[in-house]
């Protein structure tokens, strides 16, 4: 597990970020980031199951000041397999400590594939104070047949501070009712803010989700796109973000050097999804 403190970002640096950030008032809605480092070639890690570090020291610095900045921070199971991250925020906040600056890690798990122990960072961050316990959303409708094994896994993640919750629709193929599902259950469950990282399938397919709003327009519930873009190729085997269909969504677009990398941040116009 990684406990370095991060270096403090220049005041350009967090200029460059401040539009893009939750709103600090509170609402009743939830503000979705979507937030992830890429390739030249749109790879995000050089195989599948194999973590890549595309982020330098200072867009990495980057990426946890987002951290600080959200409620929770949302990845798919295959990217905690993968990489055992610890998805807290190690960005120094004045006045907080780490594990109240660190967002609630959320993992979309339908199926419980996440047989994680106590020496995974996620799990090692949270016991000691430096991260949160996460939440593991499964299916309600595999945990009505969950196994005597599964069961006694969830009751010792449970054990240790991690939350199991049940989402109706989680195992859908229809990937905007299972997205709803998500979003509404994190809503009712009191976030406010949420980072997604990754990976792949889950970027892929939040940048295609819409949902019928009260005008009955199509809308994305993605509101802002940060992407991190390193000076590498990962090649053909590497883990592609490319969604299904063409999307020019963004505005207001604002490009910054952080170190070798470059960090595009913009808004994601929700209308413009519309057919
Ligand atoms: N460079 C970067 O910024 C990042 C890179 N990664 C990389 O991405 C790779 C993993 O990506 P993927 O294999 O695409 O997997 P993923 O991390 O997107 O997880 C996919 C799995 O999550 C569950 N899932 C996702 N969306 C769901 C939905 N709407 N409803 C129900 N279940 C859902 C399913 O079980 C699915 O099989 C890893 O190699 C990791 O290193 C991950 C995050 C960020
Ligand atoms: N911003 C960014 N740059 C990279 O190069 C990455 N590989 C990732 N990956 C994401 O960060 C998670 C690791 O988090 P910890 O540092 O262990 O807390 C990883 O699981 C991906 O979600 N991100």
């Amino acid at each position: 597990m990684n406990t370095q403190p991060l270096d403090q970002l220049s005041d350009s640096s967090t200029a460059f970020l401040r539009p893009y950030l939750p709103p600090s008032a509170p609402s009743d809605r939830l503000f979705v980031t979507l937030t992830y480092a890429a390739s030249l070639d749109s790879r995000i890690a050089v195989g599948h199951g194999q973590r890549t570090y595309l982020s330098g020291p200072e867009s990495k610095c980057m990426t946890h000041y987002l951290r600080a900045h959200h409620d929770g921070i949302l990845v798919g199971v295959n990217t905690l397999l993968a990489d055992n991250p610890s998805l807290n925020c190690r960005y120094p906040v004045a006045g907080k400590s780490y594990v109240e600056a660190s967002p609630r890690p959320i993992i979309i798990d339908p199926t419980f594939r996440c047989k994680i122990g106590a020496s995974s960072n996620m799990m090692m961050a949270a016991a000691n104070k430096i991260g949160k316990e996460p939440w593991i959303l499964v299916s309600s409708q595999w945990l009505q047949s969950v196994s005597p094994t599964d069961l006694g896994h969830i009751q010792f993640l449970e054990g240790m501070g991690a939350r199991v919750i049940p989402i109706t629709g989680l195992q859908s193929d229809d990937r905007n009712a299972s997205w709803a599902a998500i979003l509404e259950s994190l809503k009712r469950l009191g976030l406010r803010s949420l980072m997604v990282e990754g990976g792949a399938q889950v970027i892929n397919d939040l940048l295609l989700t819409t949902a019928n709003d009260v005008n009955r327009t199509k809308i994305s519930p993605v509101d802002v796109v940060i992407v991190t873009i390193a000076p590498v190729y990962l090649g053909k085997n590497g883990v592609e973000v490319s969604p299904t269909t063409a999307i020019d969504s963004l505005y207001d677009i604002t490009w910054e050097r952080f170190g070798r990398d470059i960090v595009m941040a913009s808004f994601n116009n929700k209308s413009r999804l519309d057919p």
